[in-house]
């Protein structure tokens, strides 16, 4: 195979070192690709835009955002074709999920053409990869219909609060809460499977939300999931007294309505499942189920399965990563599939990331004053 050279690069930042795969390690009969701490992949998240149009302060605060951030001129995003070929070879190596992200990944222009190919590739098992997609429901209502459609399977909303006044101080915009609520019906009503809610929890801003929102979607089939406010890149002004721990979440939900711990669904989750409890003290699936997202308090690297692919081709092994490596010039350079194969094999095999389980020992203000880390307006969530 030819000998190829593929850089890495931070976002708008000098080009690091290069390095060479040449030889990839073989993947497990399965076609399972493990990492340096045996960890498989099985997920990737594709960021589709870095633009949005919210600025909630815990991802894009408008003041710092707008200042500072240059988005990516047009010409730079992965086409379509690209994304699909590059999500073709991950399903080809155990990747299973393929989630579309972003900014806002709804505000990229025909979208569905995008779910359309994807939801033809098939996984090493020859069957449909779980194809699903997280956005901030604010177009939702209007694109629901034609994402079904195309074959996108399920959906995940991003929702801090059902009071107007609470929801504008988290994304700083002036959107009603029920457009997002009516985006979130639109989905359920088309058929798509699933939903979860995501409420991104900011202590002393939306706390007092947690109950009314866990009360509002309890025994909708829809899943309410707790995120702790994370330190993700460099510019919301992350703050640990602003953290509610999940176990906070819990105790205050208990307090007023009975949970049970579920157990997970798939090795490698995010959330922690808890189910409502019925009259016996029993999960009544009746009711539902909600989930805790402890990625600051509970760090979940151990066995992180996820890789995340920037709009403009470079591929993060960590949200918390400061470098990528370059695909998209790798594809326009010509390289074969069994050449980018060769690549993703290789900067998978080599993974040590665990970001969050070192964080306790970091320095404490590593979030503001660290490498320039990427924001999750770049890479998604
Ligand atoms: N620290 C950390 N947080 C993550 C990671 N993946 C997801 N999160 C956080 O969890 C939130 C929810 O993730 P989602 O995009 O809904 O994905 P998911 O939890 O894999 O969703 P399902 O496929 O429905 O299980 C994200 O917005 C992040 O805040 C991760 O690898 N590391
Ligand atoms: C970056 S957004 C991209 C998709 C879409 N714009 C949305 O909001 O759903 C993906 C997820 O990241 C979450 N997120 C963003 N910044 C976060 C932070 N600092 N801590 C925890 N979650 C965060 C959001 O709440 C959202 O659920
Ligand atoms: S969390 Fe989503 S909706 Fe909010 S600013 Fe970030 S990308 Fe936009
Ligand atoms: S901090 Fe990095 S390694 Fe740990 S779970 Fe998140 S993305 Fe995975």
């Amino acid at each position: 195979m030819a000998e190829r050279v593929i850089p890495i690069v931070d976002h708008r930042a000098p080009v690091l070192s290069p390095s060479r795969f040449t030889q990839a390690p073989s993947p497990a009969p399965s076609g399972t690709l493990l990492d340096a701490r045996g960890r498989p992949l099985r997920d990737l998240r594709i960021s589709v835009t870095d633009r949005c149009n919210f600025r909630c302060s815990y991802c894009m605060p408008k003041e710092v955002f707008d200042k500072h951030y240059q988005y990516l001129p047009h010409g730079d995003l992965l086409s379509f074709e690209e994304i699909t070929r590059i999500s073709r070879l991950f399903l080809a190596h155990g990747v299973r999920k393929l989630r579309l992200t972003g900014g806002e990944p709804l505000l990229r222009k025909h979208l569905e053409r995008l779910v359309e190919q994807l939801a033809l590739l098939r996984t090493v098992d020859g069957r449909a990869p779980d194809l699903t997609l997280t956005t901030n429901g604010s177009l939702l209502a209007r694109k629901a219909r034609a994402l079904k459609d195309a074959g996108l399977s399920r959906v995940t909303v991003s929702l801090d609060s059902l009071q107007d006044e609470v929801f504008r101080r988290m994304n700083d915009m002036d959107f009603p809460v029920r457009a997002v609520l009516d985006g979130i019906e639109a989905a359920h009503a088309v058929g798509l499977e699933h939903i979860k809610v995501n409420m991104v929890v900011k202590r002393g801003t939306n706390d007092h939300e947690i109950l009314p929102m866990a009360r509002h979607f309890r025994g909708t089939g829809i899943t309410l999931r707790f995120i702790e406010y994370m330190d993700v890149g460099a510019t919301n002004g992350w703050r640990m007294d602003e953290v509610l721990p999940s176990a906070q979440v819990i105790e205050r939900l208990t307090a007023e309505l009975p949970l049970v711990p579920l157990a997970a669904t798939a090795p490698g989750e995010t959330a922690k499942r808890w189910g409502w409890a019925g009259a016996d003290g029993r999960h009544d699936p009746s009711l539902g189920e909600i989930g805790v997202i402890s990625s600051v308090t509970q760090a979940f690297c151990g066995d992180c399965n996820r890789a995340r692919l920037s709009m403009e081709g470079r591929l993060y092994l960590c949200l918390f990563a400061s470098q990528g490596w370059d695909l998209r010039g790798l594809l326009r350079g010509g390289a074969s599939d069994a050449e980018v194969e060769a690549a993703i094999t290789g900067i998978w095999g080599q993974r040590e990331d665990r970001y969050s389980e070192l964080r306790a020992s970091l320095p404490a203000d590593t979030a503001q004053t660290g490498k320039r880390r990427i924001e999750m307006s770049y890479i998604g969530g």
